[in-house]
């Protein structure tokens, strides 16, 4: 049987689109809630309210599917306040479109329910059948900070990503503005300048159309900046120095004659930006040796950035594994670029990678 997947692209479309309403009720909030996991990262009522909604949504319209997402219920459940305020902002997260509210097939039936839904997205993954990947916020420092972040959601289907949609309430509408960190915390997004919804379909290329309140605006084809010479290139990178080596990246710039000053942006805003042809290159080159990546930090990016004319790899020059569980065992870092000289890119970070051994 062939797919299309445009019931899956518009569920999923639609969904982030409603979780961003929630994001960015809490970005404006001064309490964002957050709590430290066992890995020291942060999570926020804005993380676990996204997700919530995410997989609500997926269940109302594709209930046999699997769900890997990088939240779980557990803090919330042994503390009631932050259920409380996790489940008020669900409630009042509501698309202004009836009918994209009944896609969305409605509201959660209780507080209870909610963490329930929350706790769906423990799927191990794997490389057979539909399995969703989901990362509420992607970039939760940034996000607190007032920088990128990223809604991301993603269908696989065997092992293979078809379906991969970001929401970026941070990014400015316009494909030429300049890169930038973020808006600031105290940035008001009335005149509908910032936020941005970047889709893919495996074969059928990548999409943007600006993030709306209610249903789906129109969408345009976007595309890779066309470039002859990658010593022209602007490259983005990681804010966080402990999620992306940014000395590496520097010495990489070099060998490749680039001159401009990287773009530094937290979460998958990244790819986006550079599927837009807002940036040419991104880094994203392993600080430790034992970190392994998610691939809800990945699927959306990997397939928006190809379908836009990109090559995705990583230091090695291997395709991202999805294939393989929860995590990108098989992969270390990430190198995206158009595909005329991903090839360039990946020669000169393996001479700076080997040089360091
Ligand atoms: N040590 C280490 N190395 C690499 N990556 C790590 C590491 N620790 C965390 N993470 C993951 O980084 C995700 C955010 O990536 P970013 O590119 O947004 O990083 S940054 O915020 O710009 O620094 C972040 O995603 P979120 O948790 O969704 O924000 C983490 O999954
Ligand atoms: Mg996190
Ligand atoms: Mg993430
Ligand atoms: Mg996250």
């Amino acid at each position: 049987m062939s797919s299309n997947y445009a019931a899956e692209l518009n569920v999923a479309l639609l969904a982030v689109q409603r979780a961003t309403q929630l994001t960015k009720s809490v970005f404006h909030q001064n309490a964002k809630g957050t709590l430290n996991k066992s890995d020291a990262s942060p999570v926020t009522i804005g993380d676990f309210g996204a997700q919530a909604l995410i997989i609500s949504a997926l269940q109302a319209n594709f209930p046999n599917d699997e769900i890997v997402a990088e939240e779980e219920a557990k803090d919330l459940r042994e503390n009631g306040k932050m259920k409380d305020l996790v489940w008020s902002l669900v409630q009042d997260a509501k698309l202004s479109d009836q009918g994209a509210e009944q896609t969305l097939g409605g509201t959660i039936n209780g507080a209870n329910k909610m963490l329930d839904i929350i706790d769906k997205g423990d799927s191990k993954g794997g490389s057979s059948g539909r399995i969703w990947a989901i990362d509420p916020i992607d970039g939760t420092k940034g996000f607190l900070r007032g920088g990128q972040y990223a809604v991301c959601l993603a269908l696989m289907v065997d092992g293979d990503v078809k379906v991969g949609v970001l929401g970026c309430p941070n990014l400015p509408v316009s494909d030429s503005e300049p890169l930038r960190e973020g808006i600031g915390a105290d940035a008001s997004d009335e005149e509908g300048k910032f936020g941005v919804l970047f889709s893919a379909v495996q074969g059928q290329g990548a999409q943007s159309r600006p993030l709306s309140k209610g249903g789906l605006a129109e969408a345009k084809t976007i595309n890779m900046a066309p470039i002859s010479n990658v010593s022209d290139a602007t490259f983005c990178e990681s804010v966080e120095a402990g999620h992306s080596s940014q000395g590496d990246a520097a010495n990489i710039a070099q060998k490749l004659g680039i001159t401009k000053p990287s773009v530094r942006m937290d979460s998958q805003a990244k790819y986006a930006s550079i599927a837009r042809g807002a940036g040419d290159l991104y880094l994203r080159l392993p600080v430790r040796k034992d970190y392994v990546e998610k691939i809800w930090d990945h699927a959306a990016g990997d397939l928006i950035v190809r379908e836009a004319g990109g090559q995705v790899t990583d230091v090695e020059g291997q395709r991202l594994n999805f294939r393989l569980g929860r995590t990108l065992k098989e992969n270390k870092g990430v190198i995206a670029a158009p595909k005329d000289v991903h090839s360039h890119v990946i020669q000169a970070v393996k001479e700076v990678l080997s040089a360091k051994q």
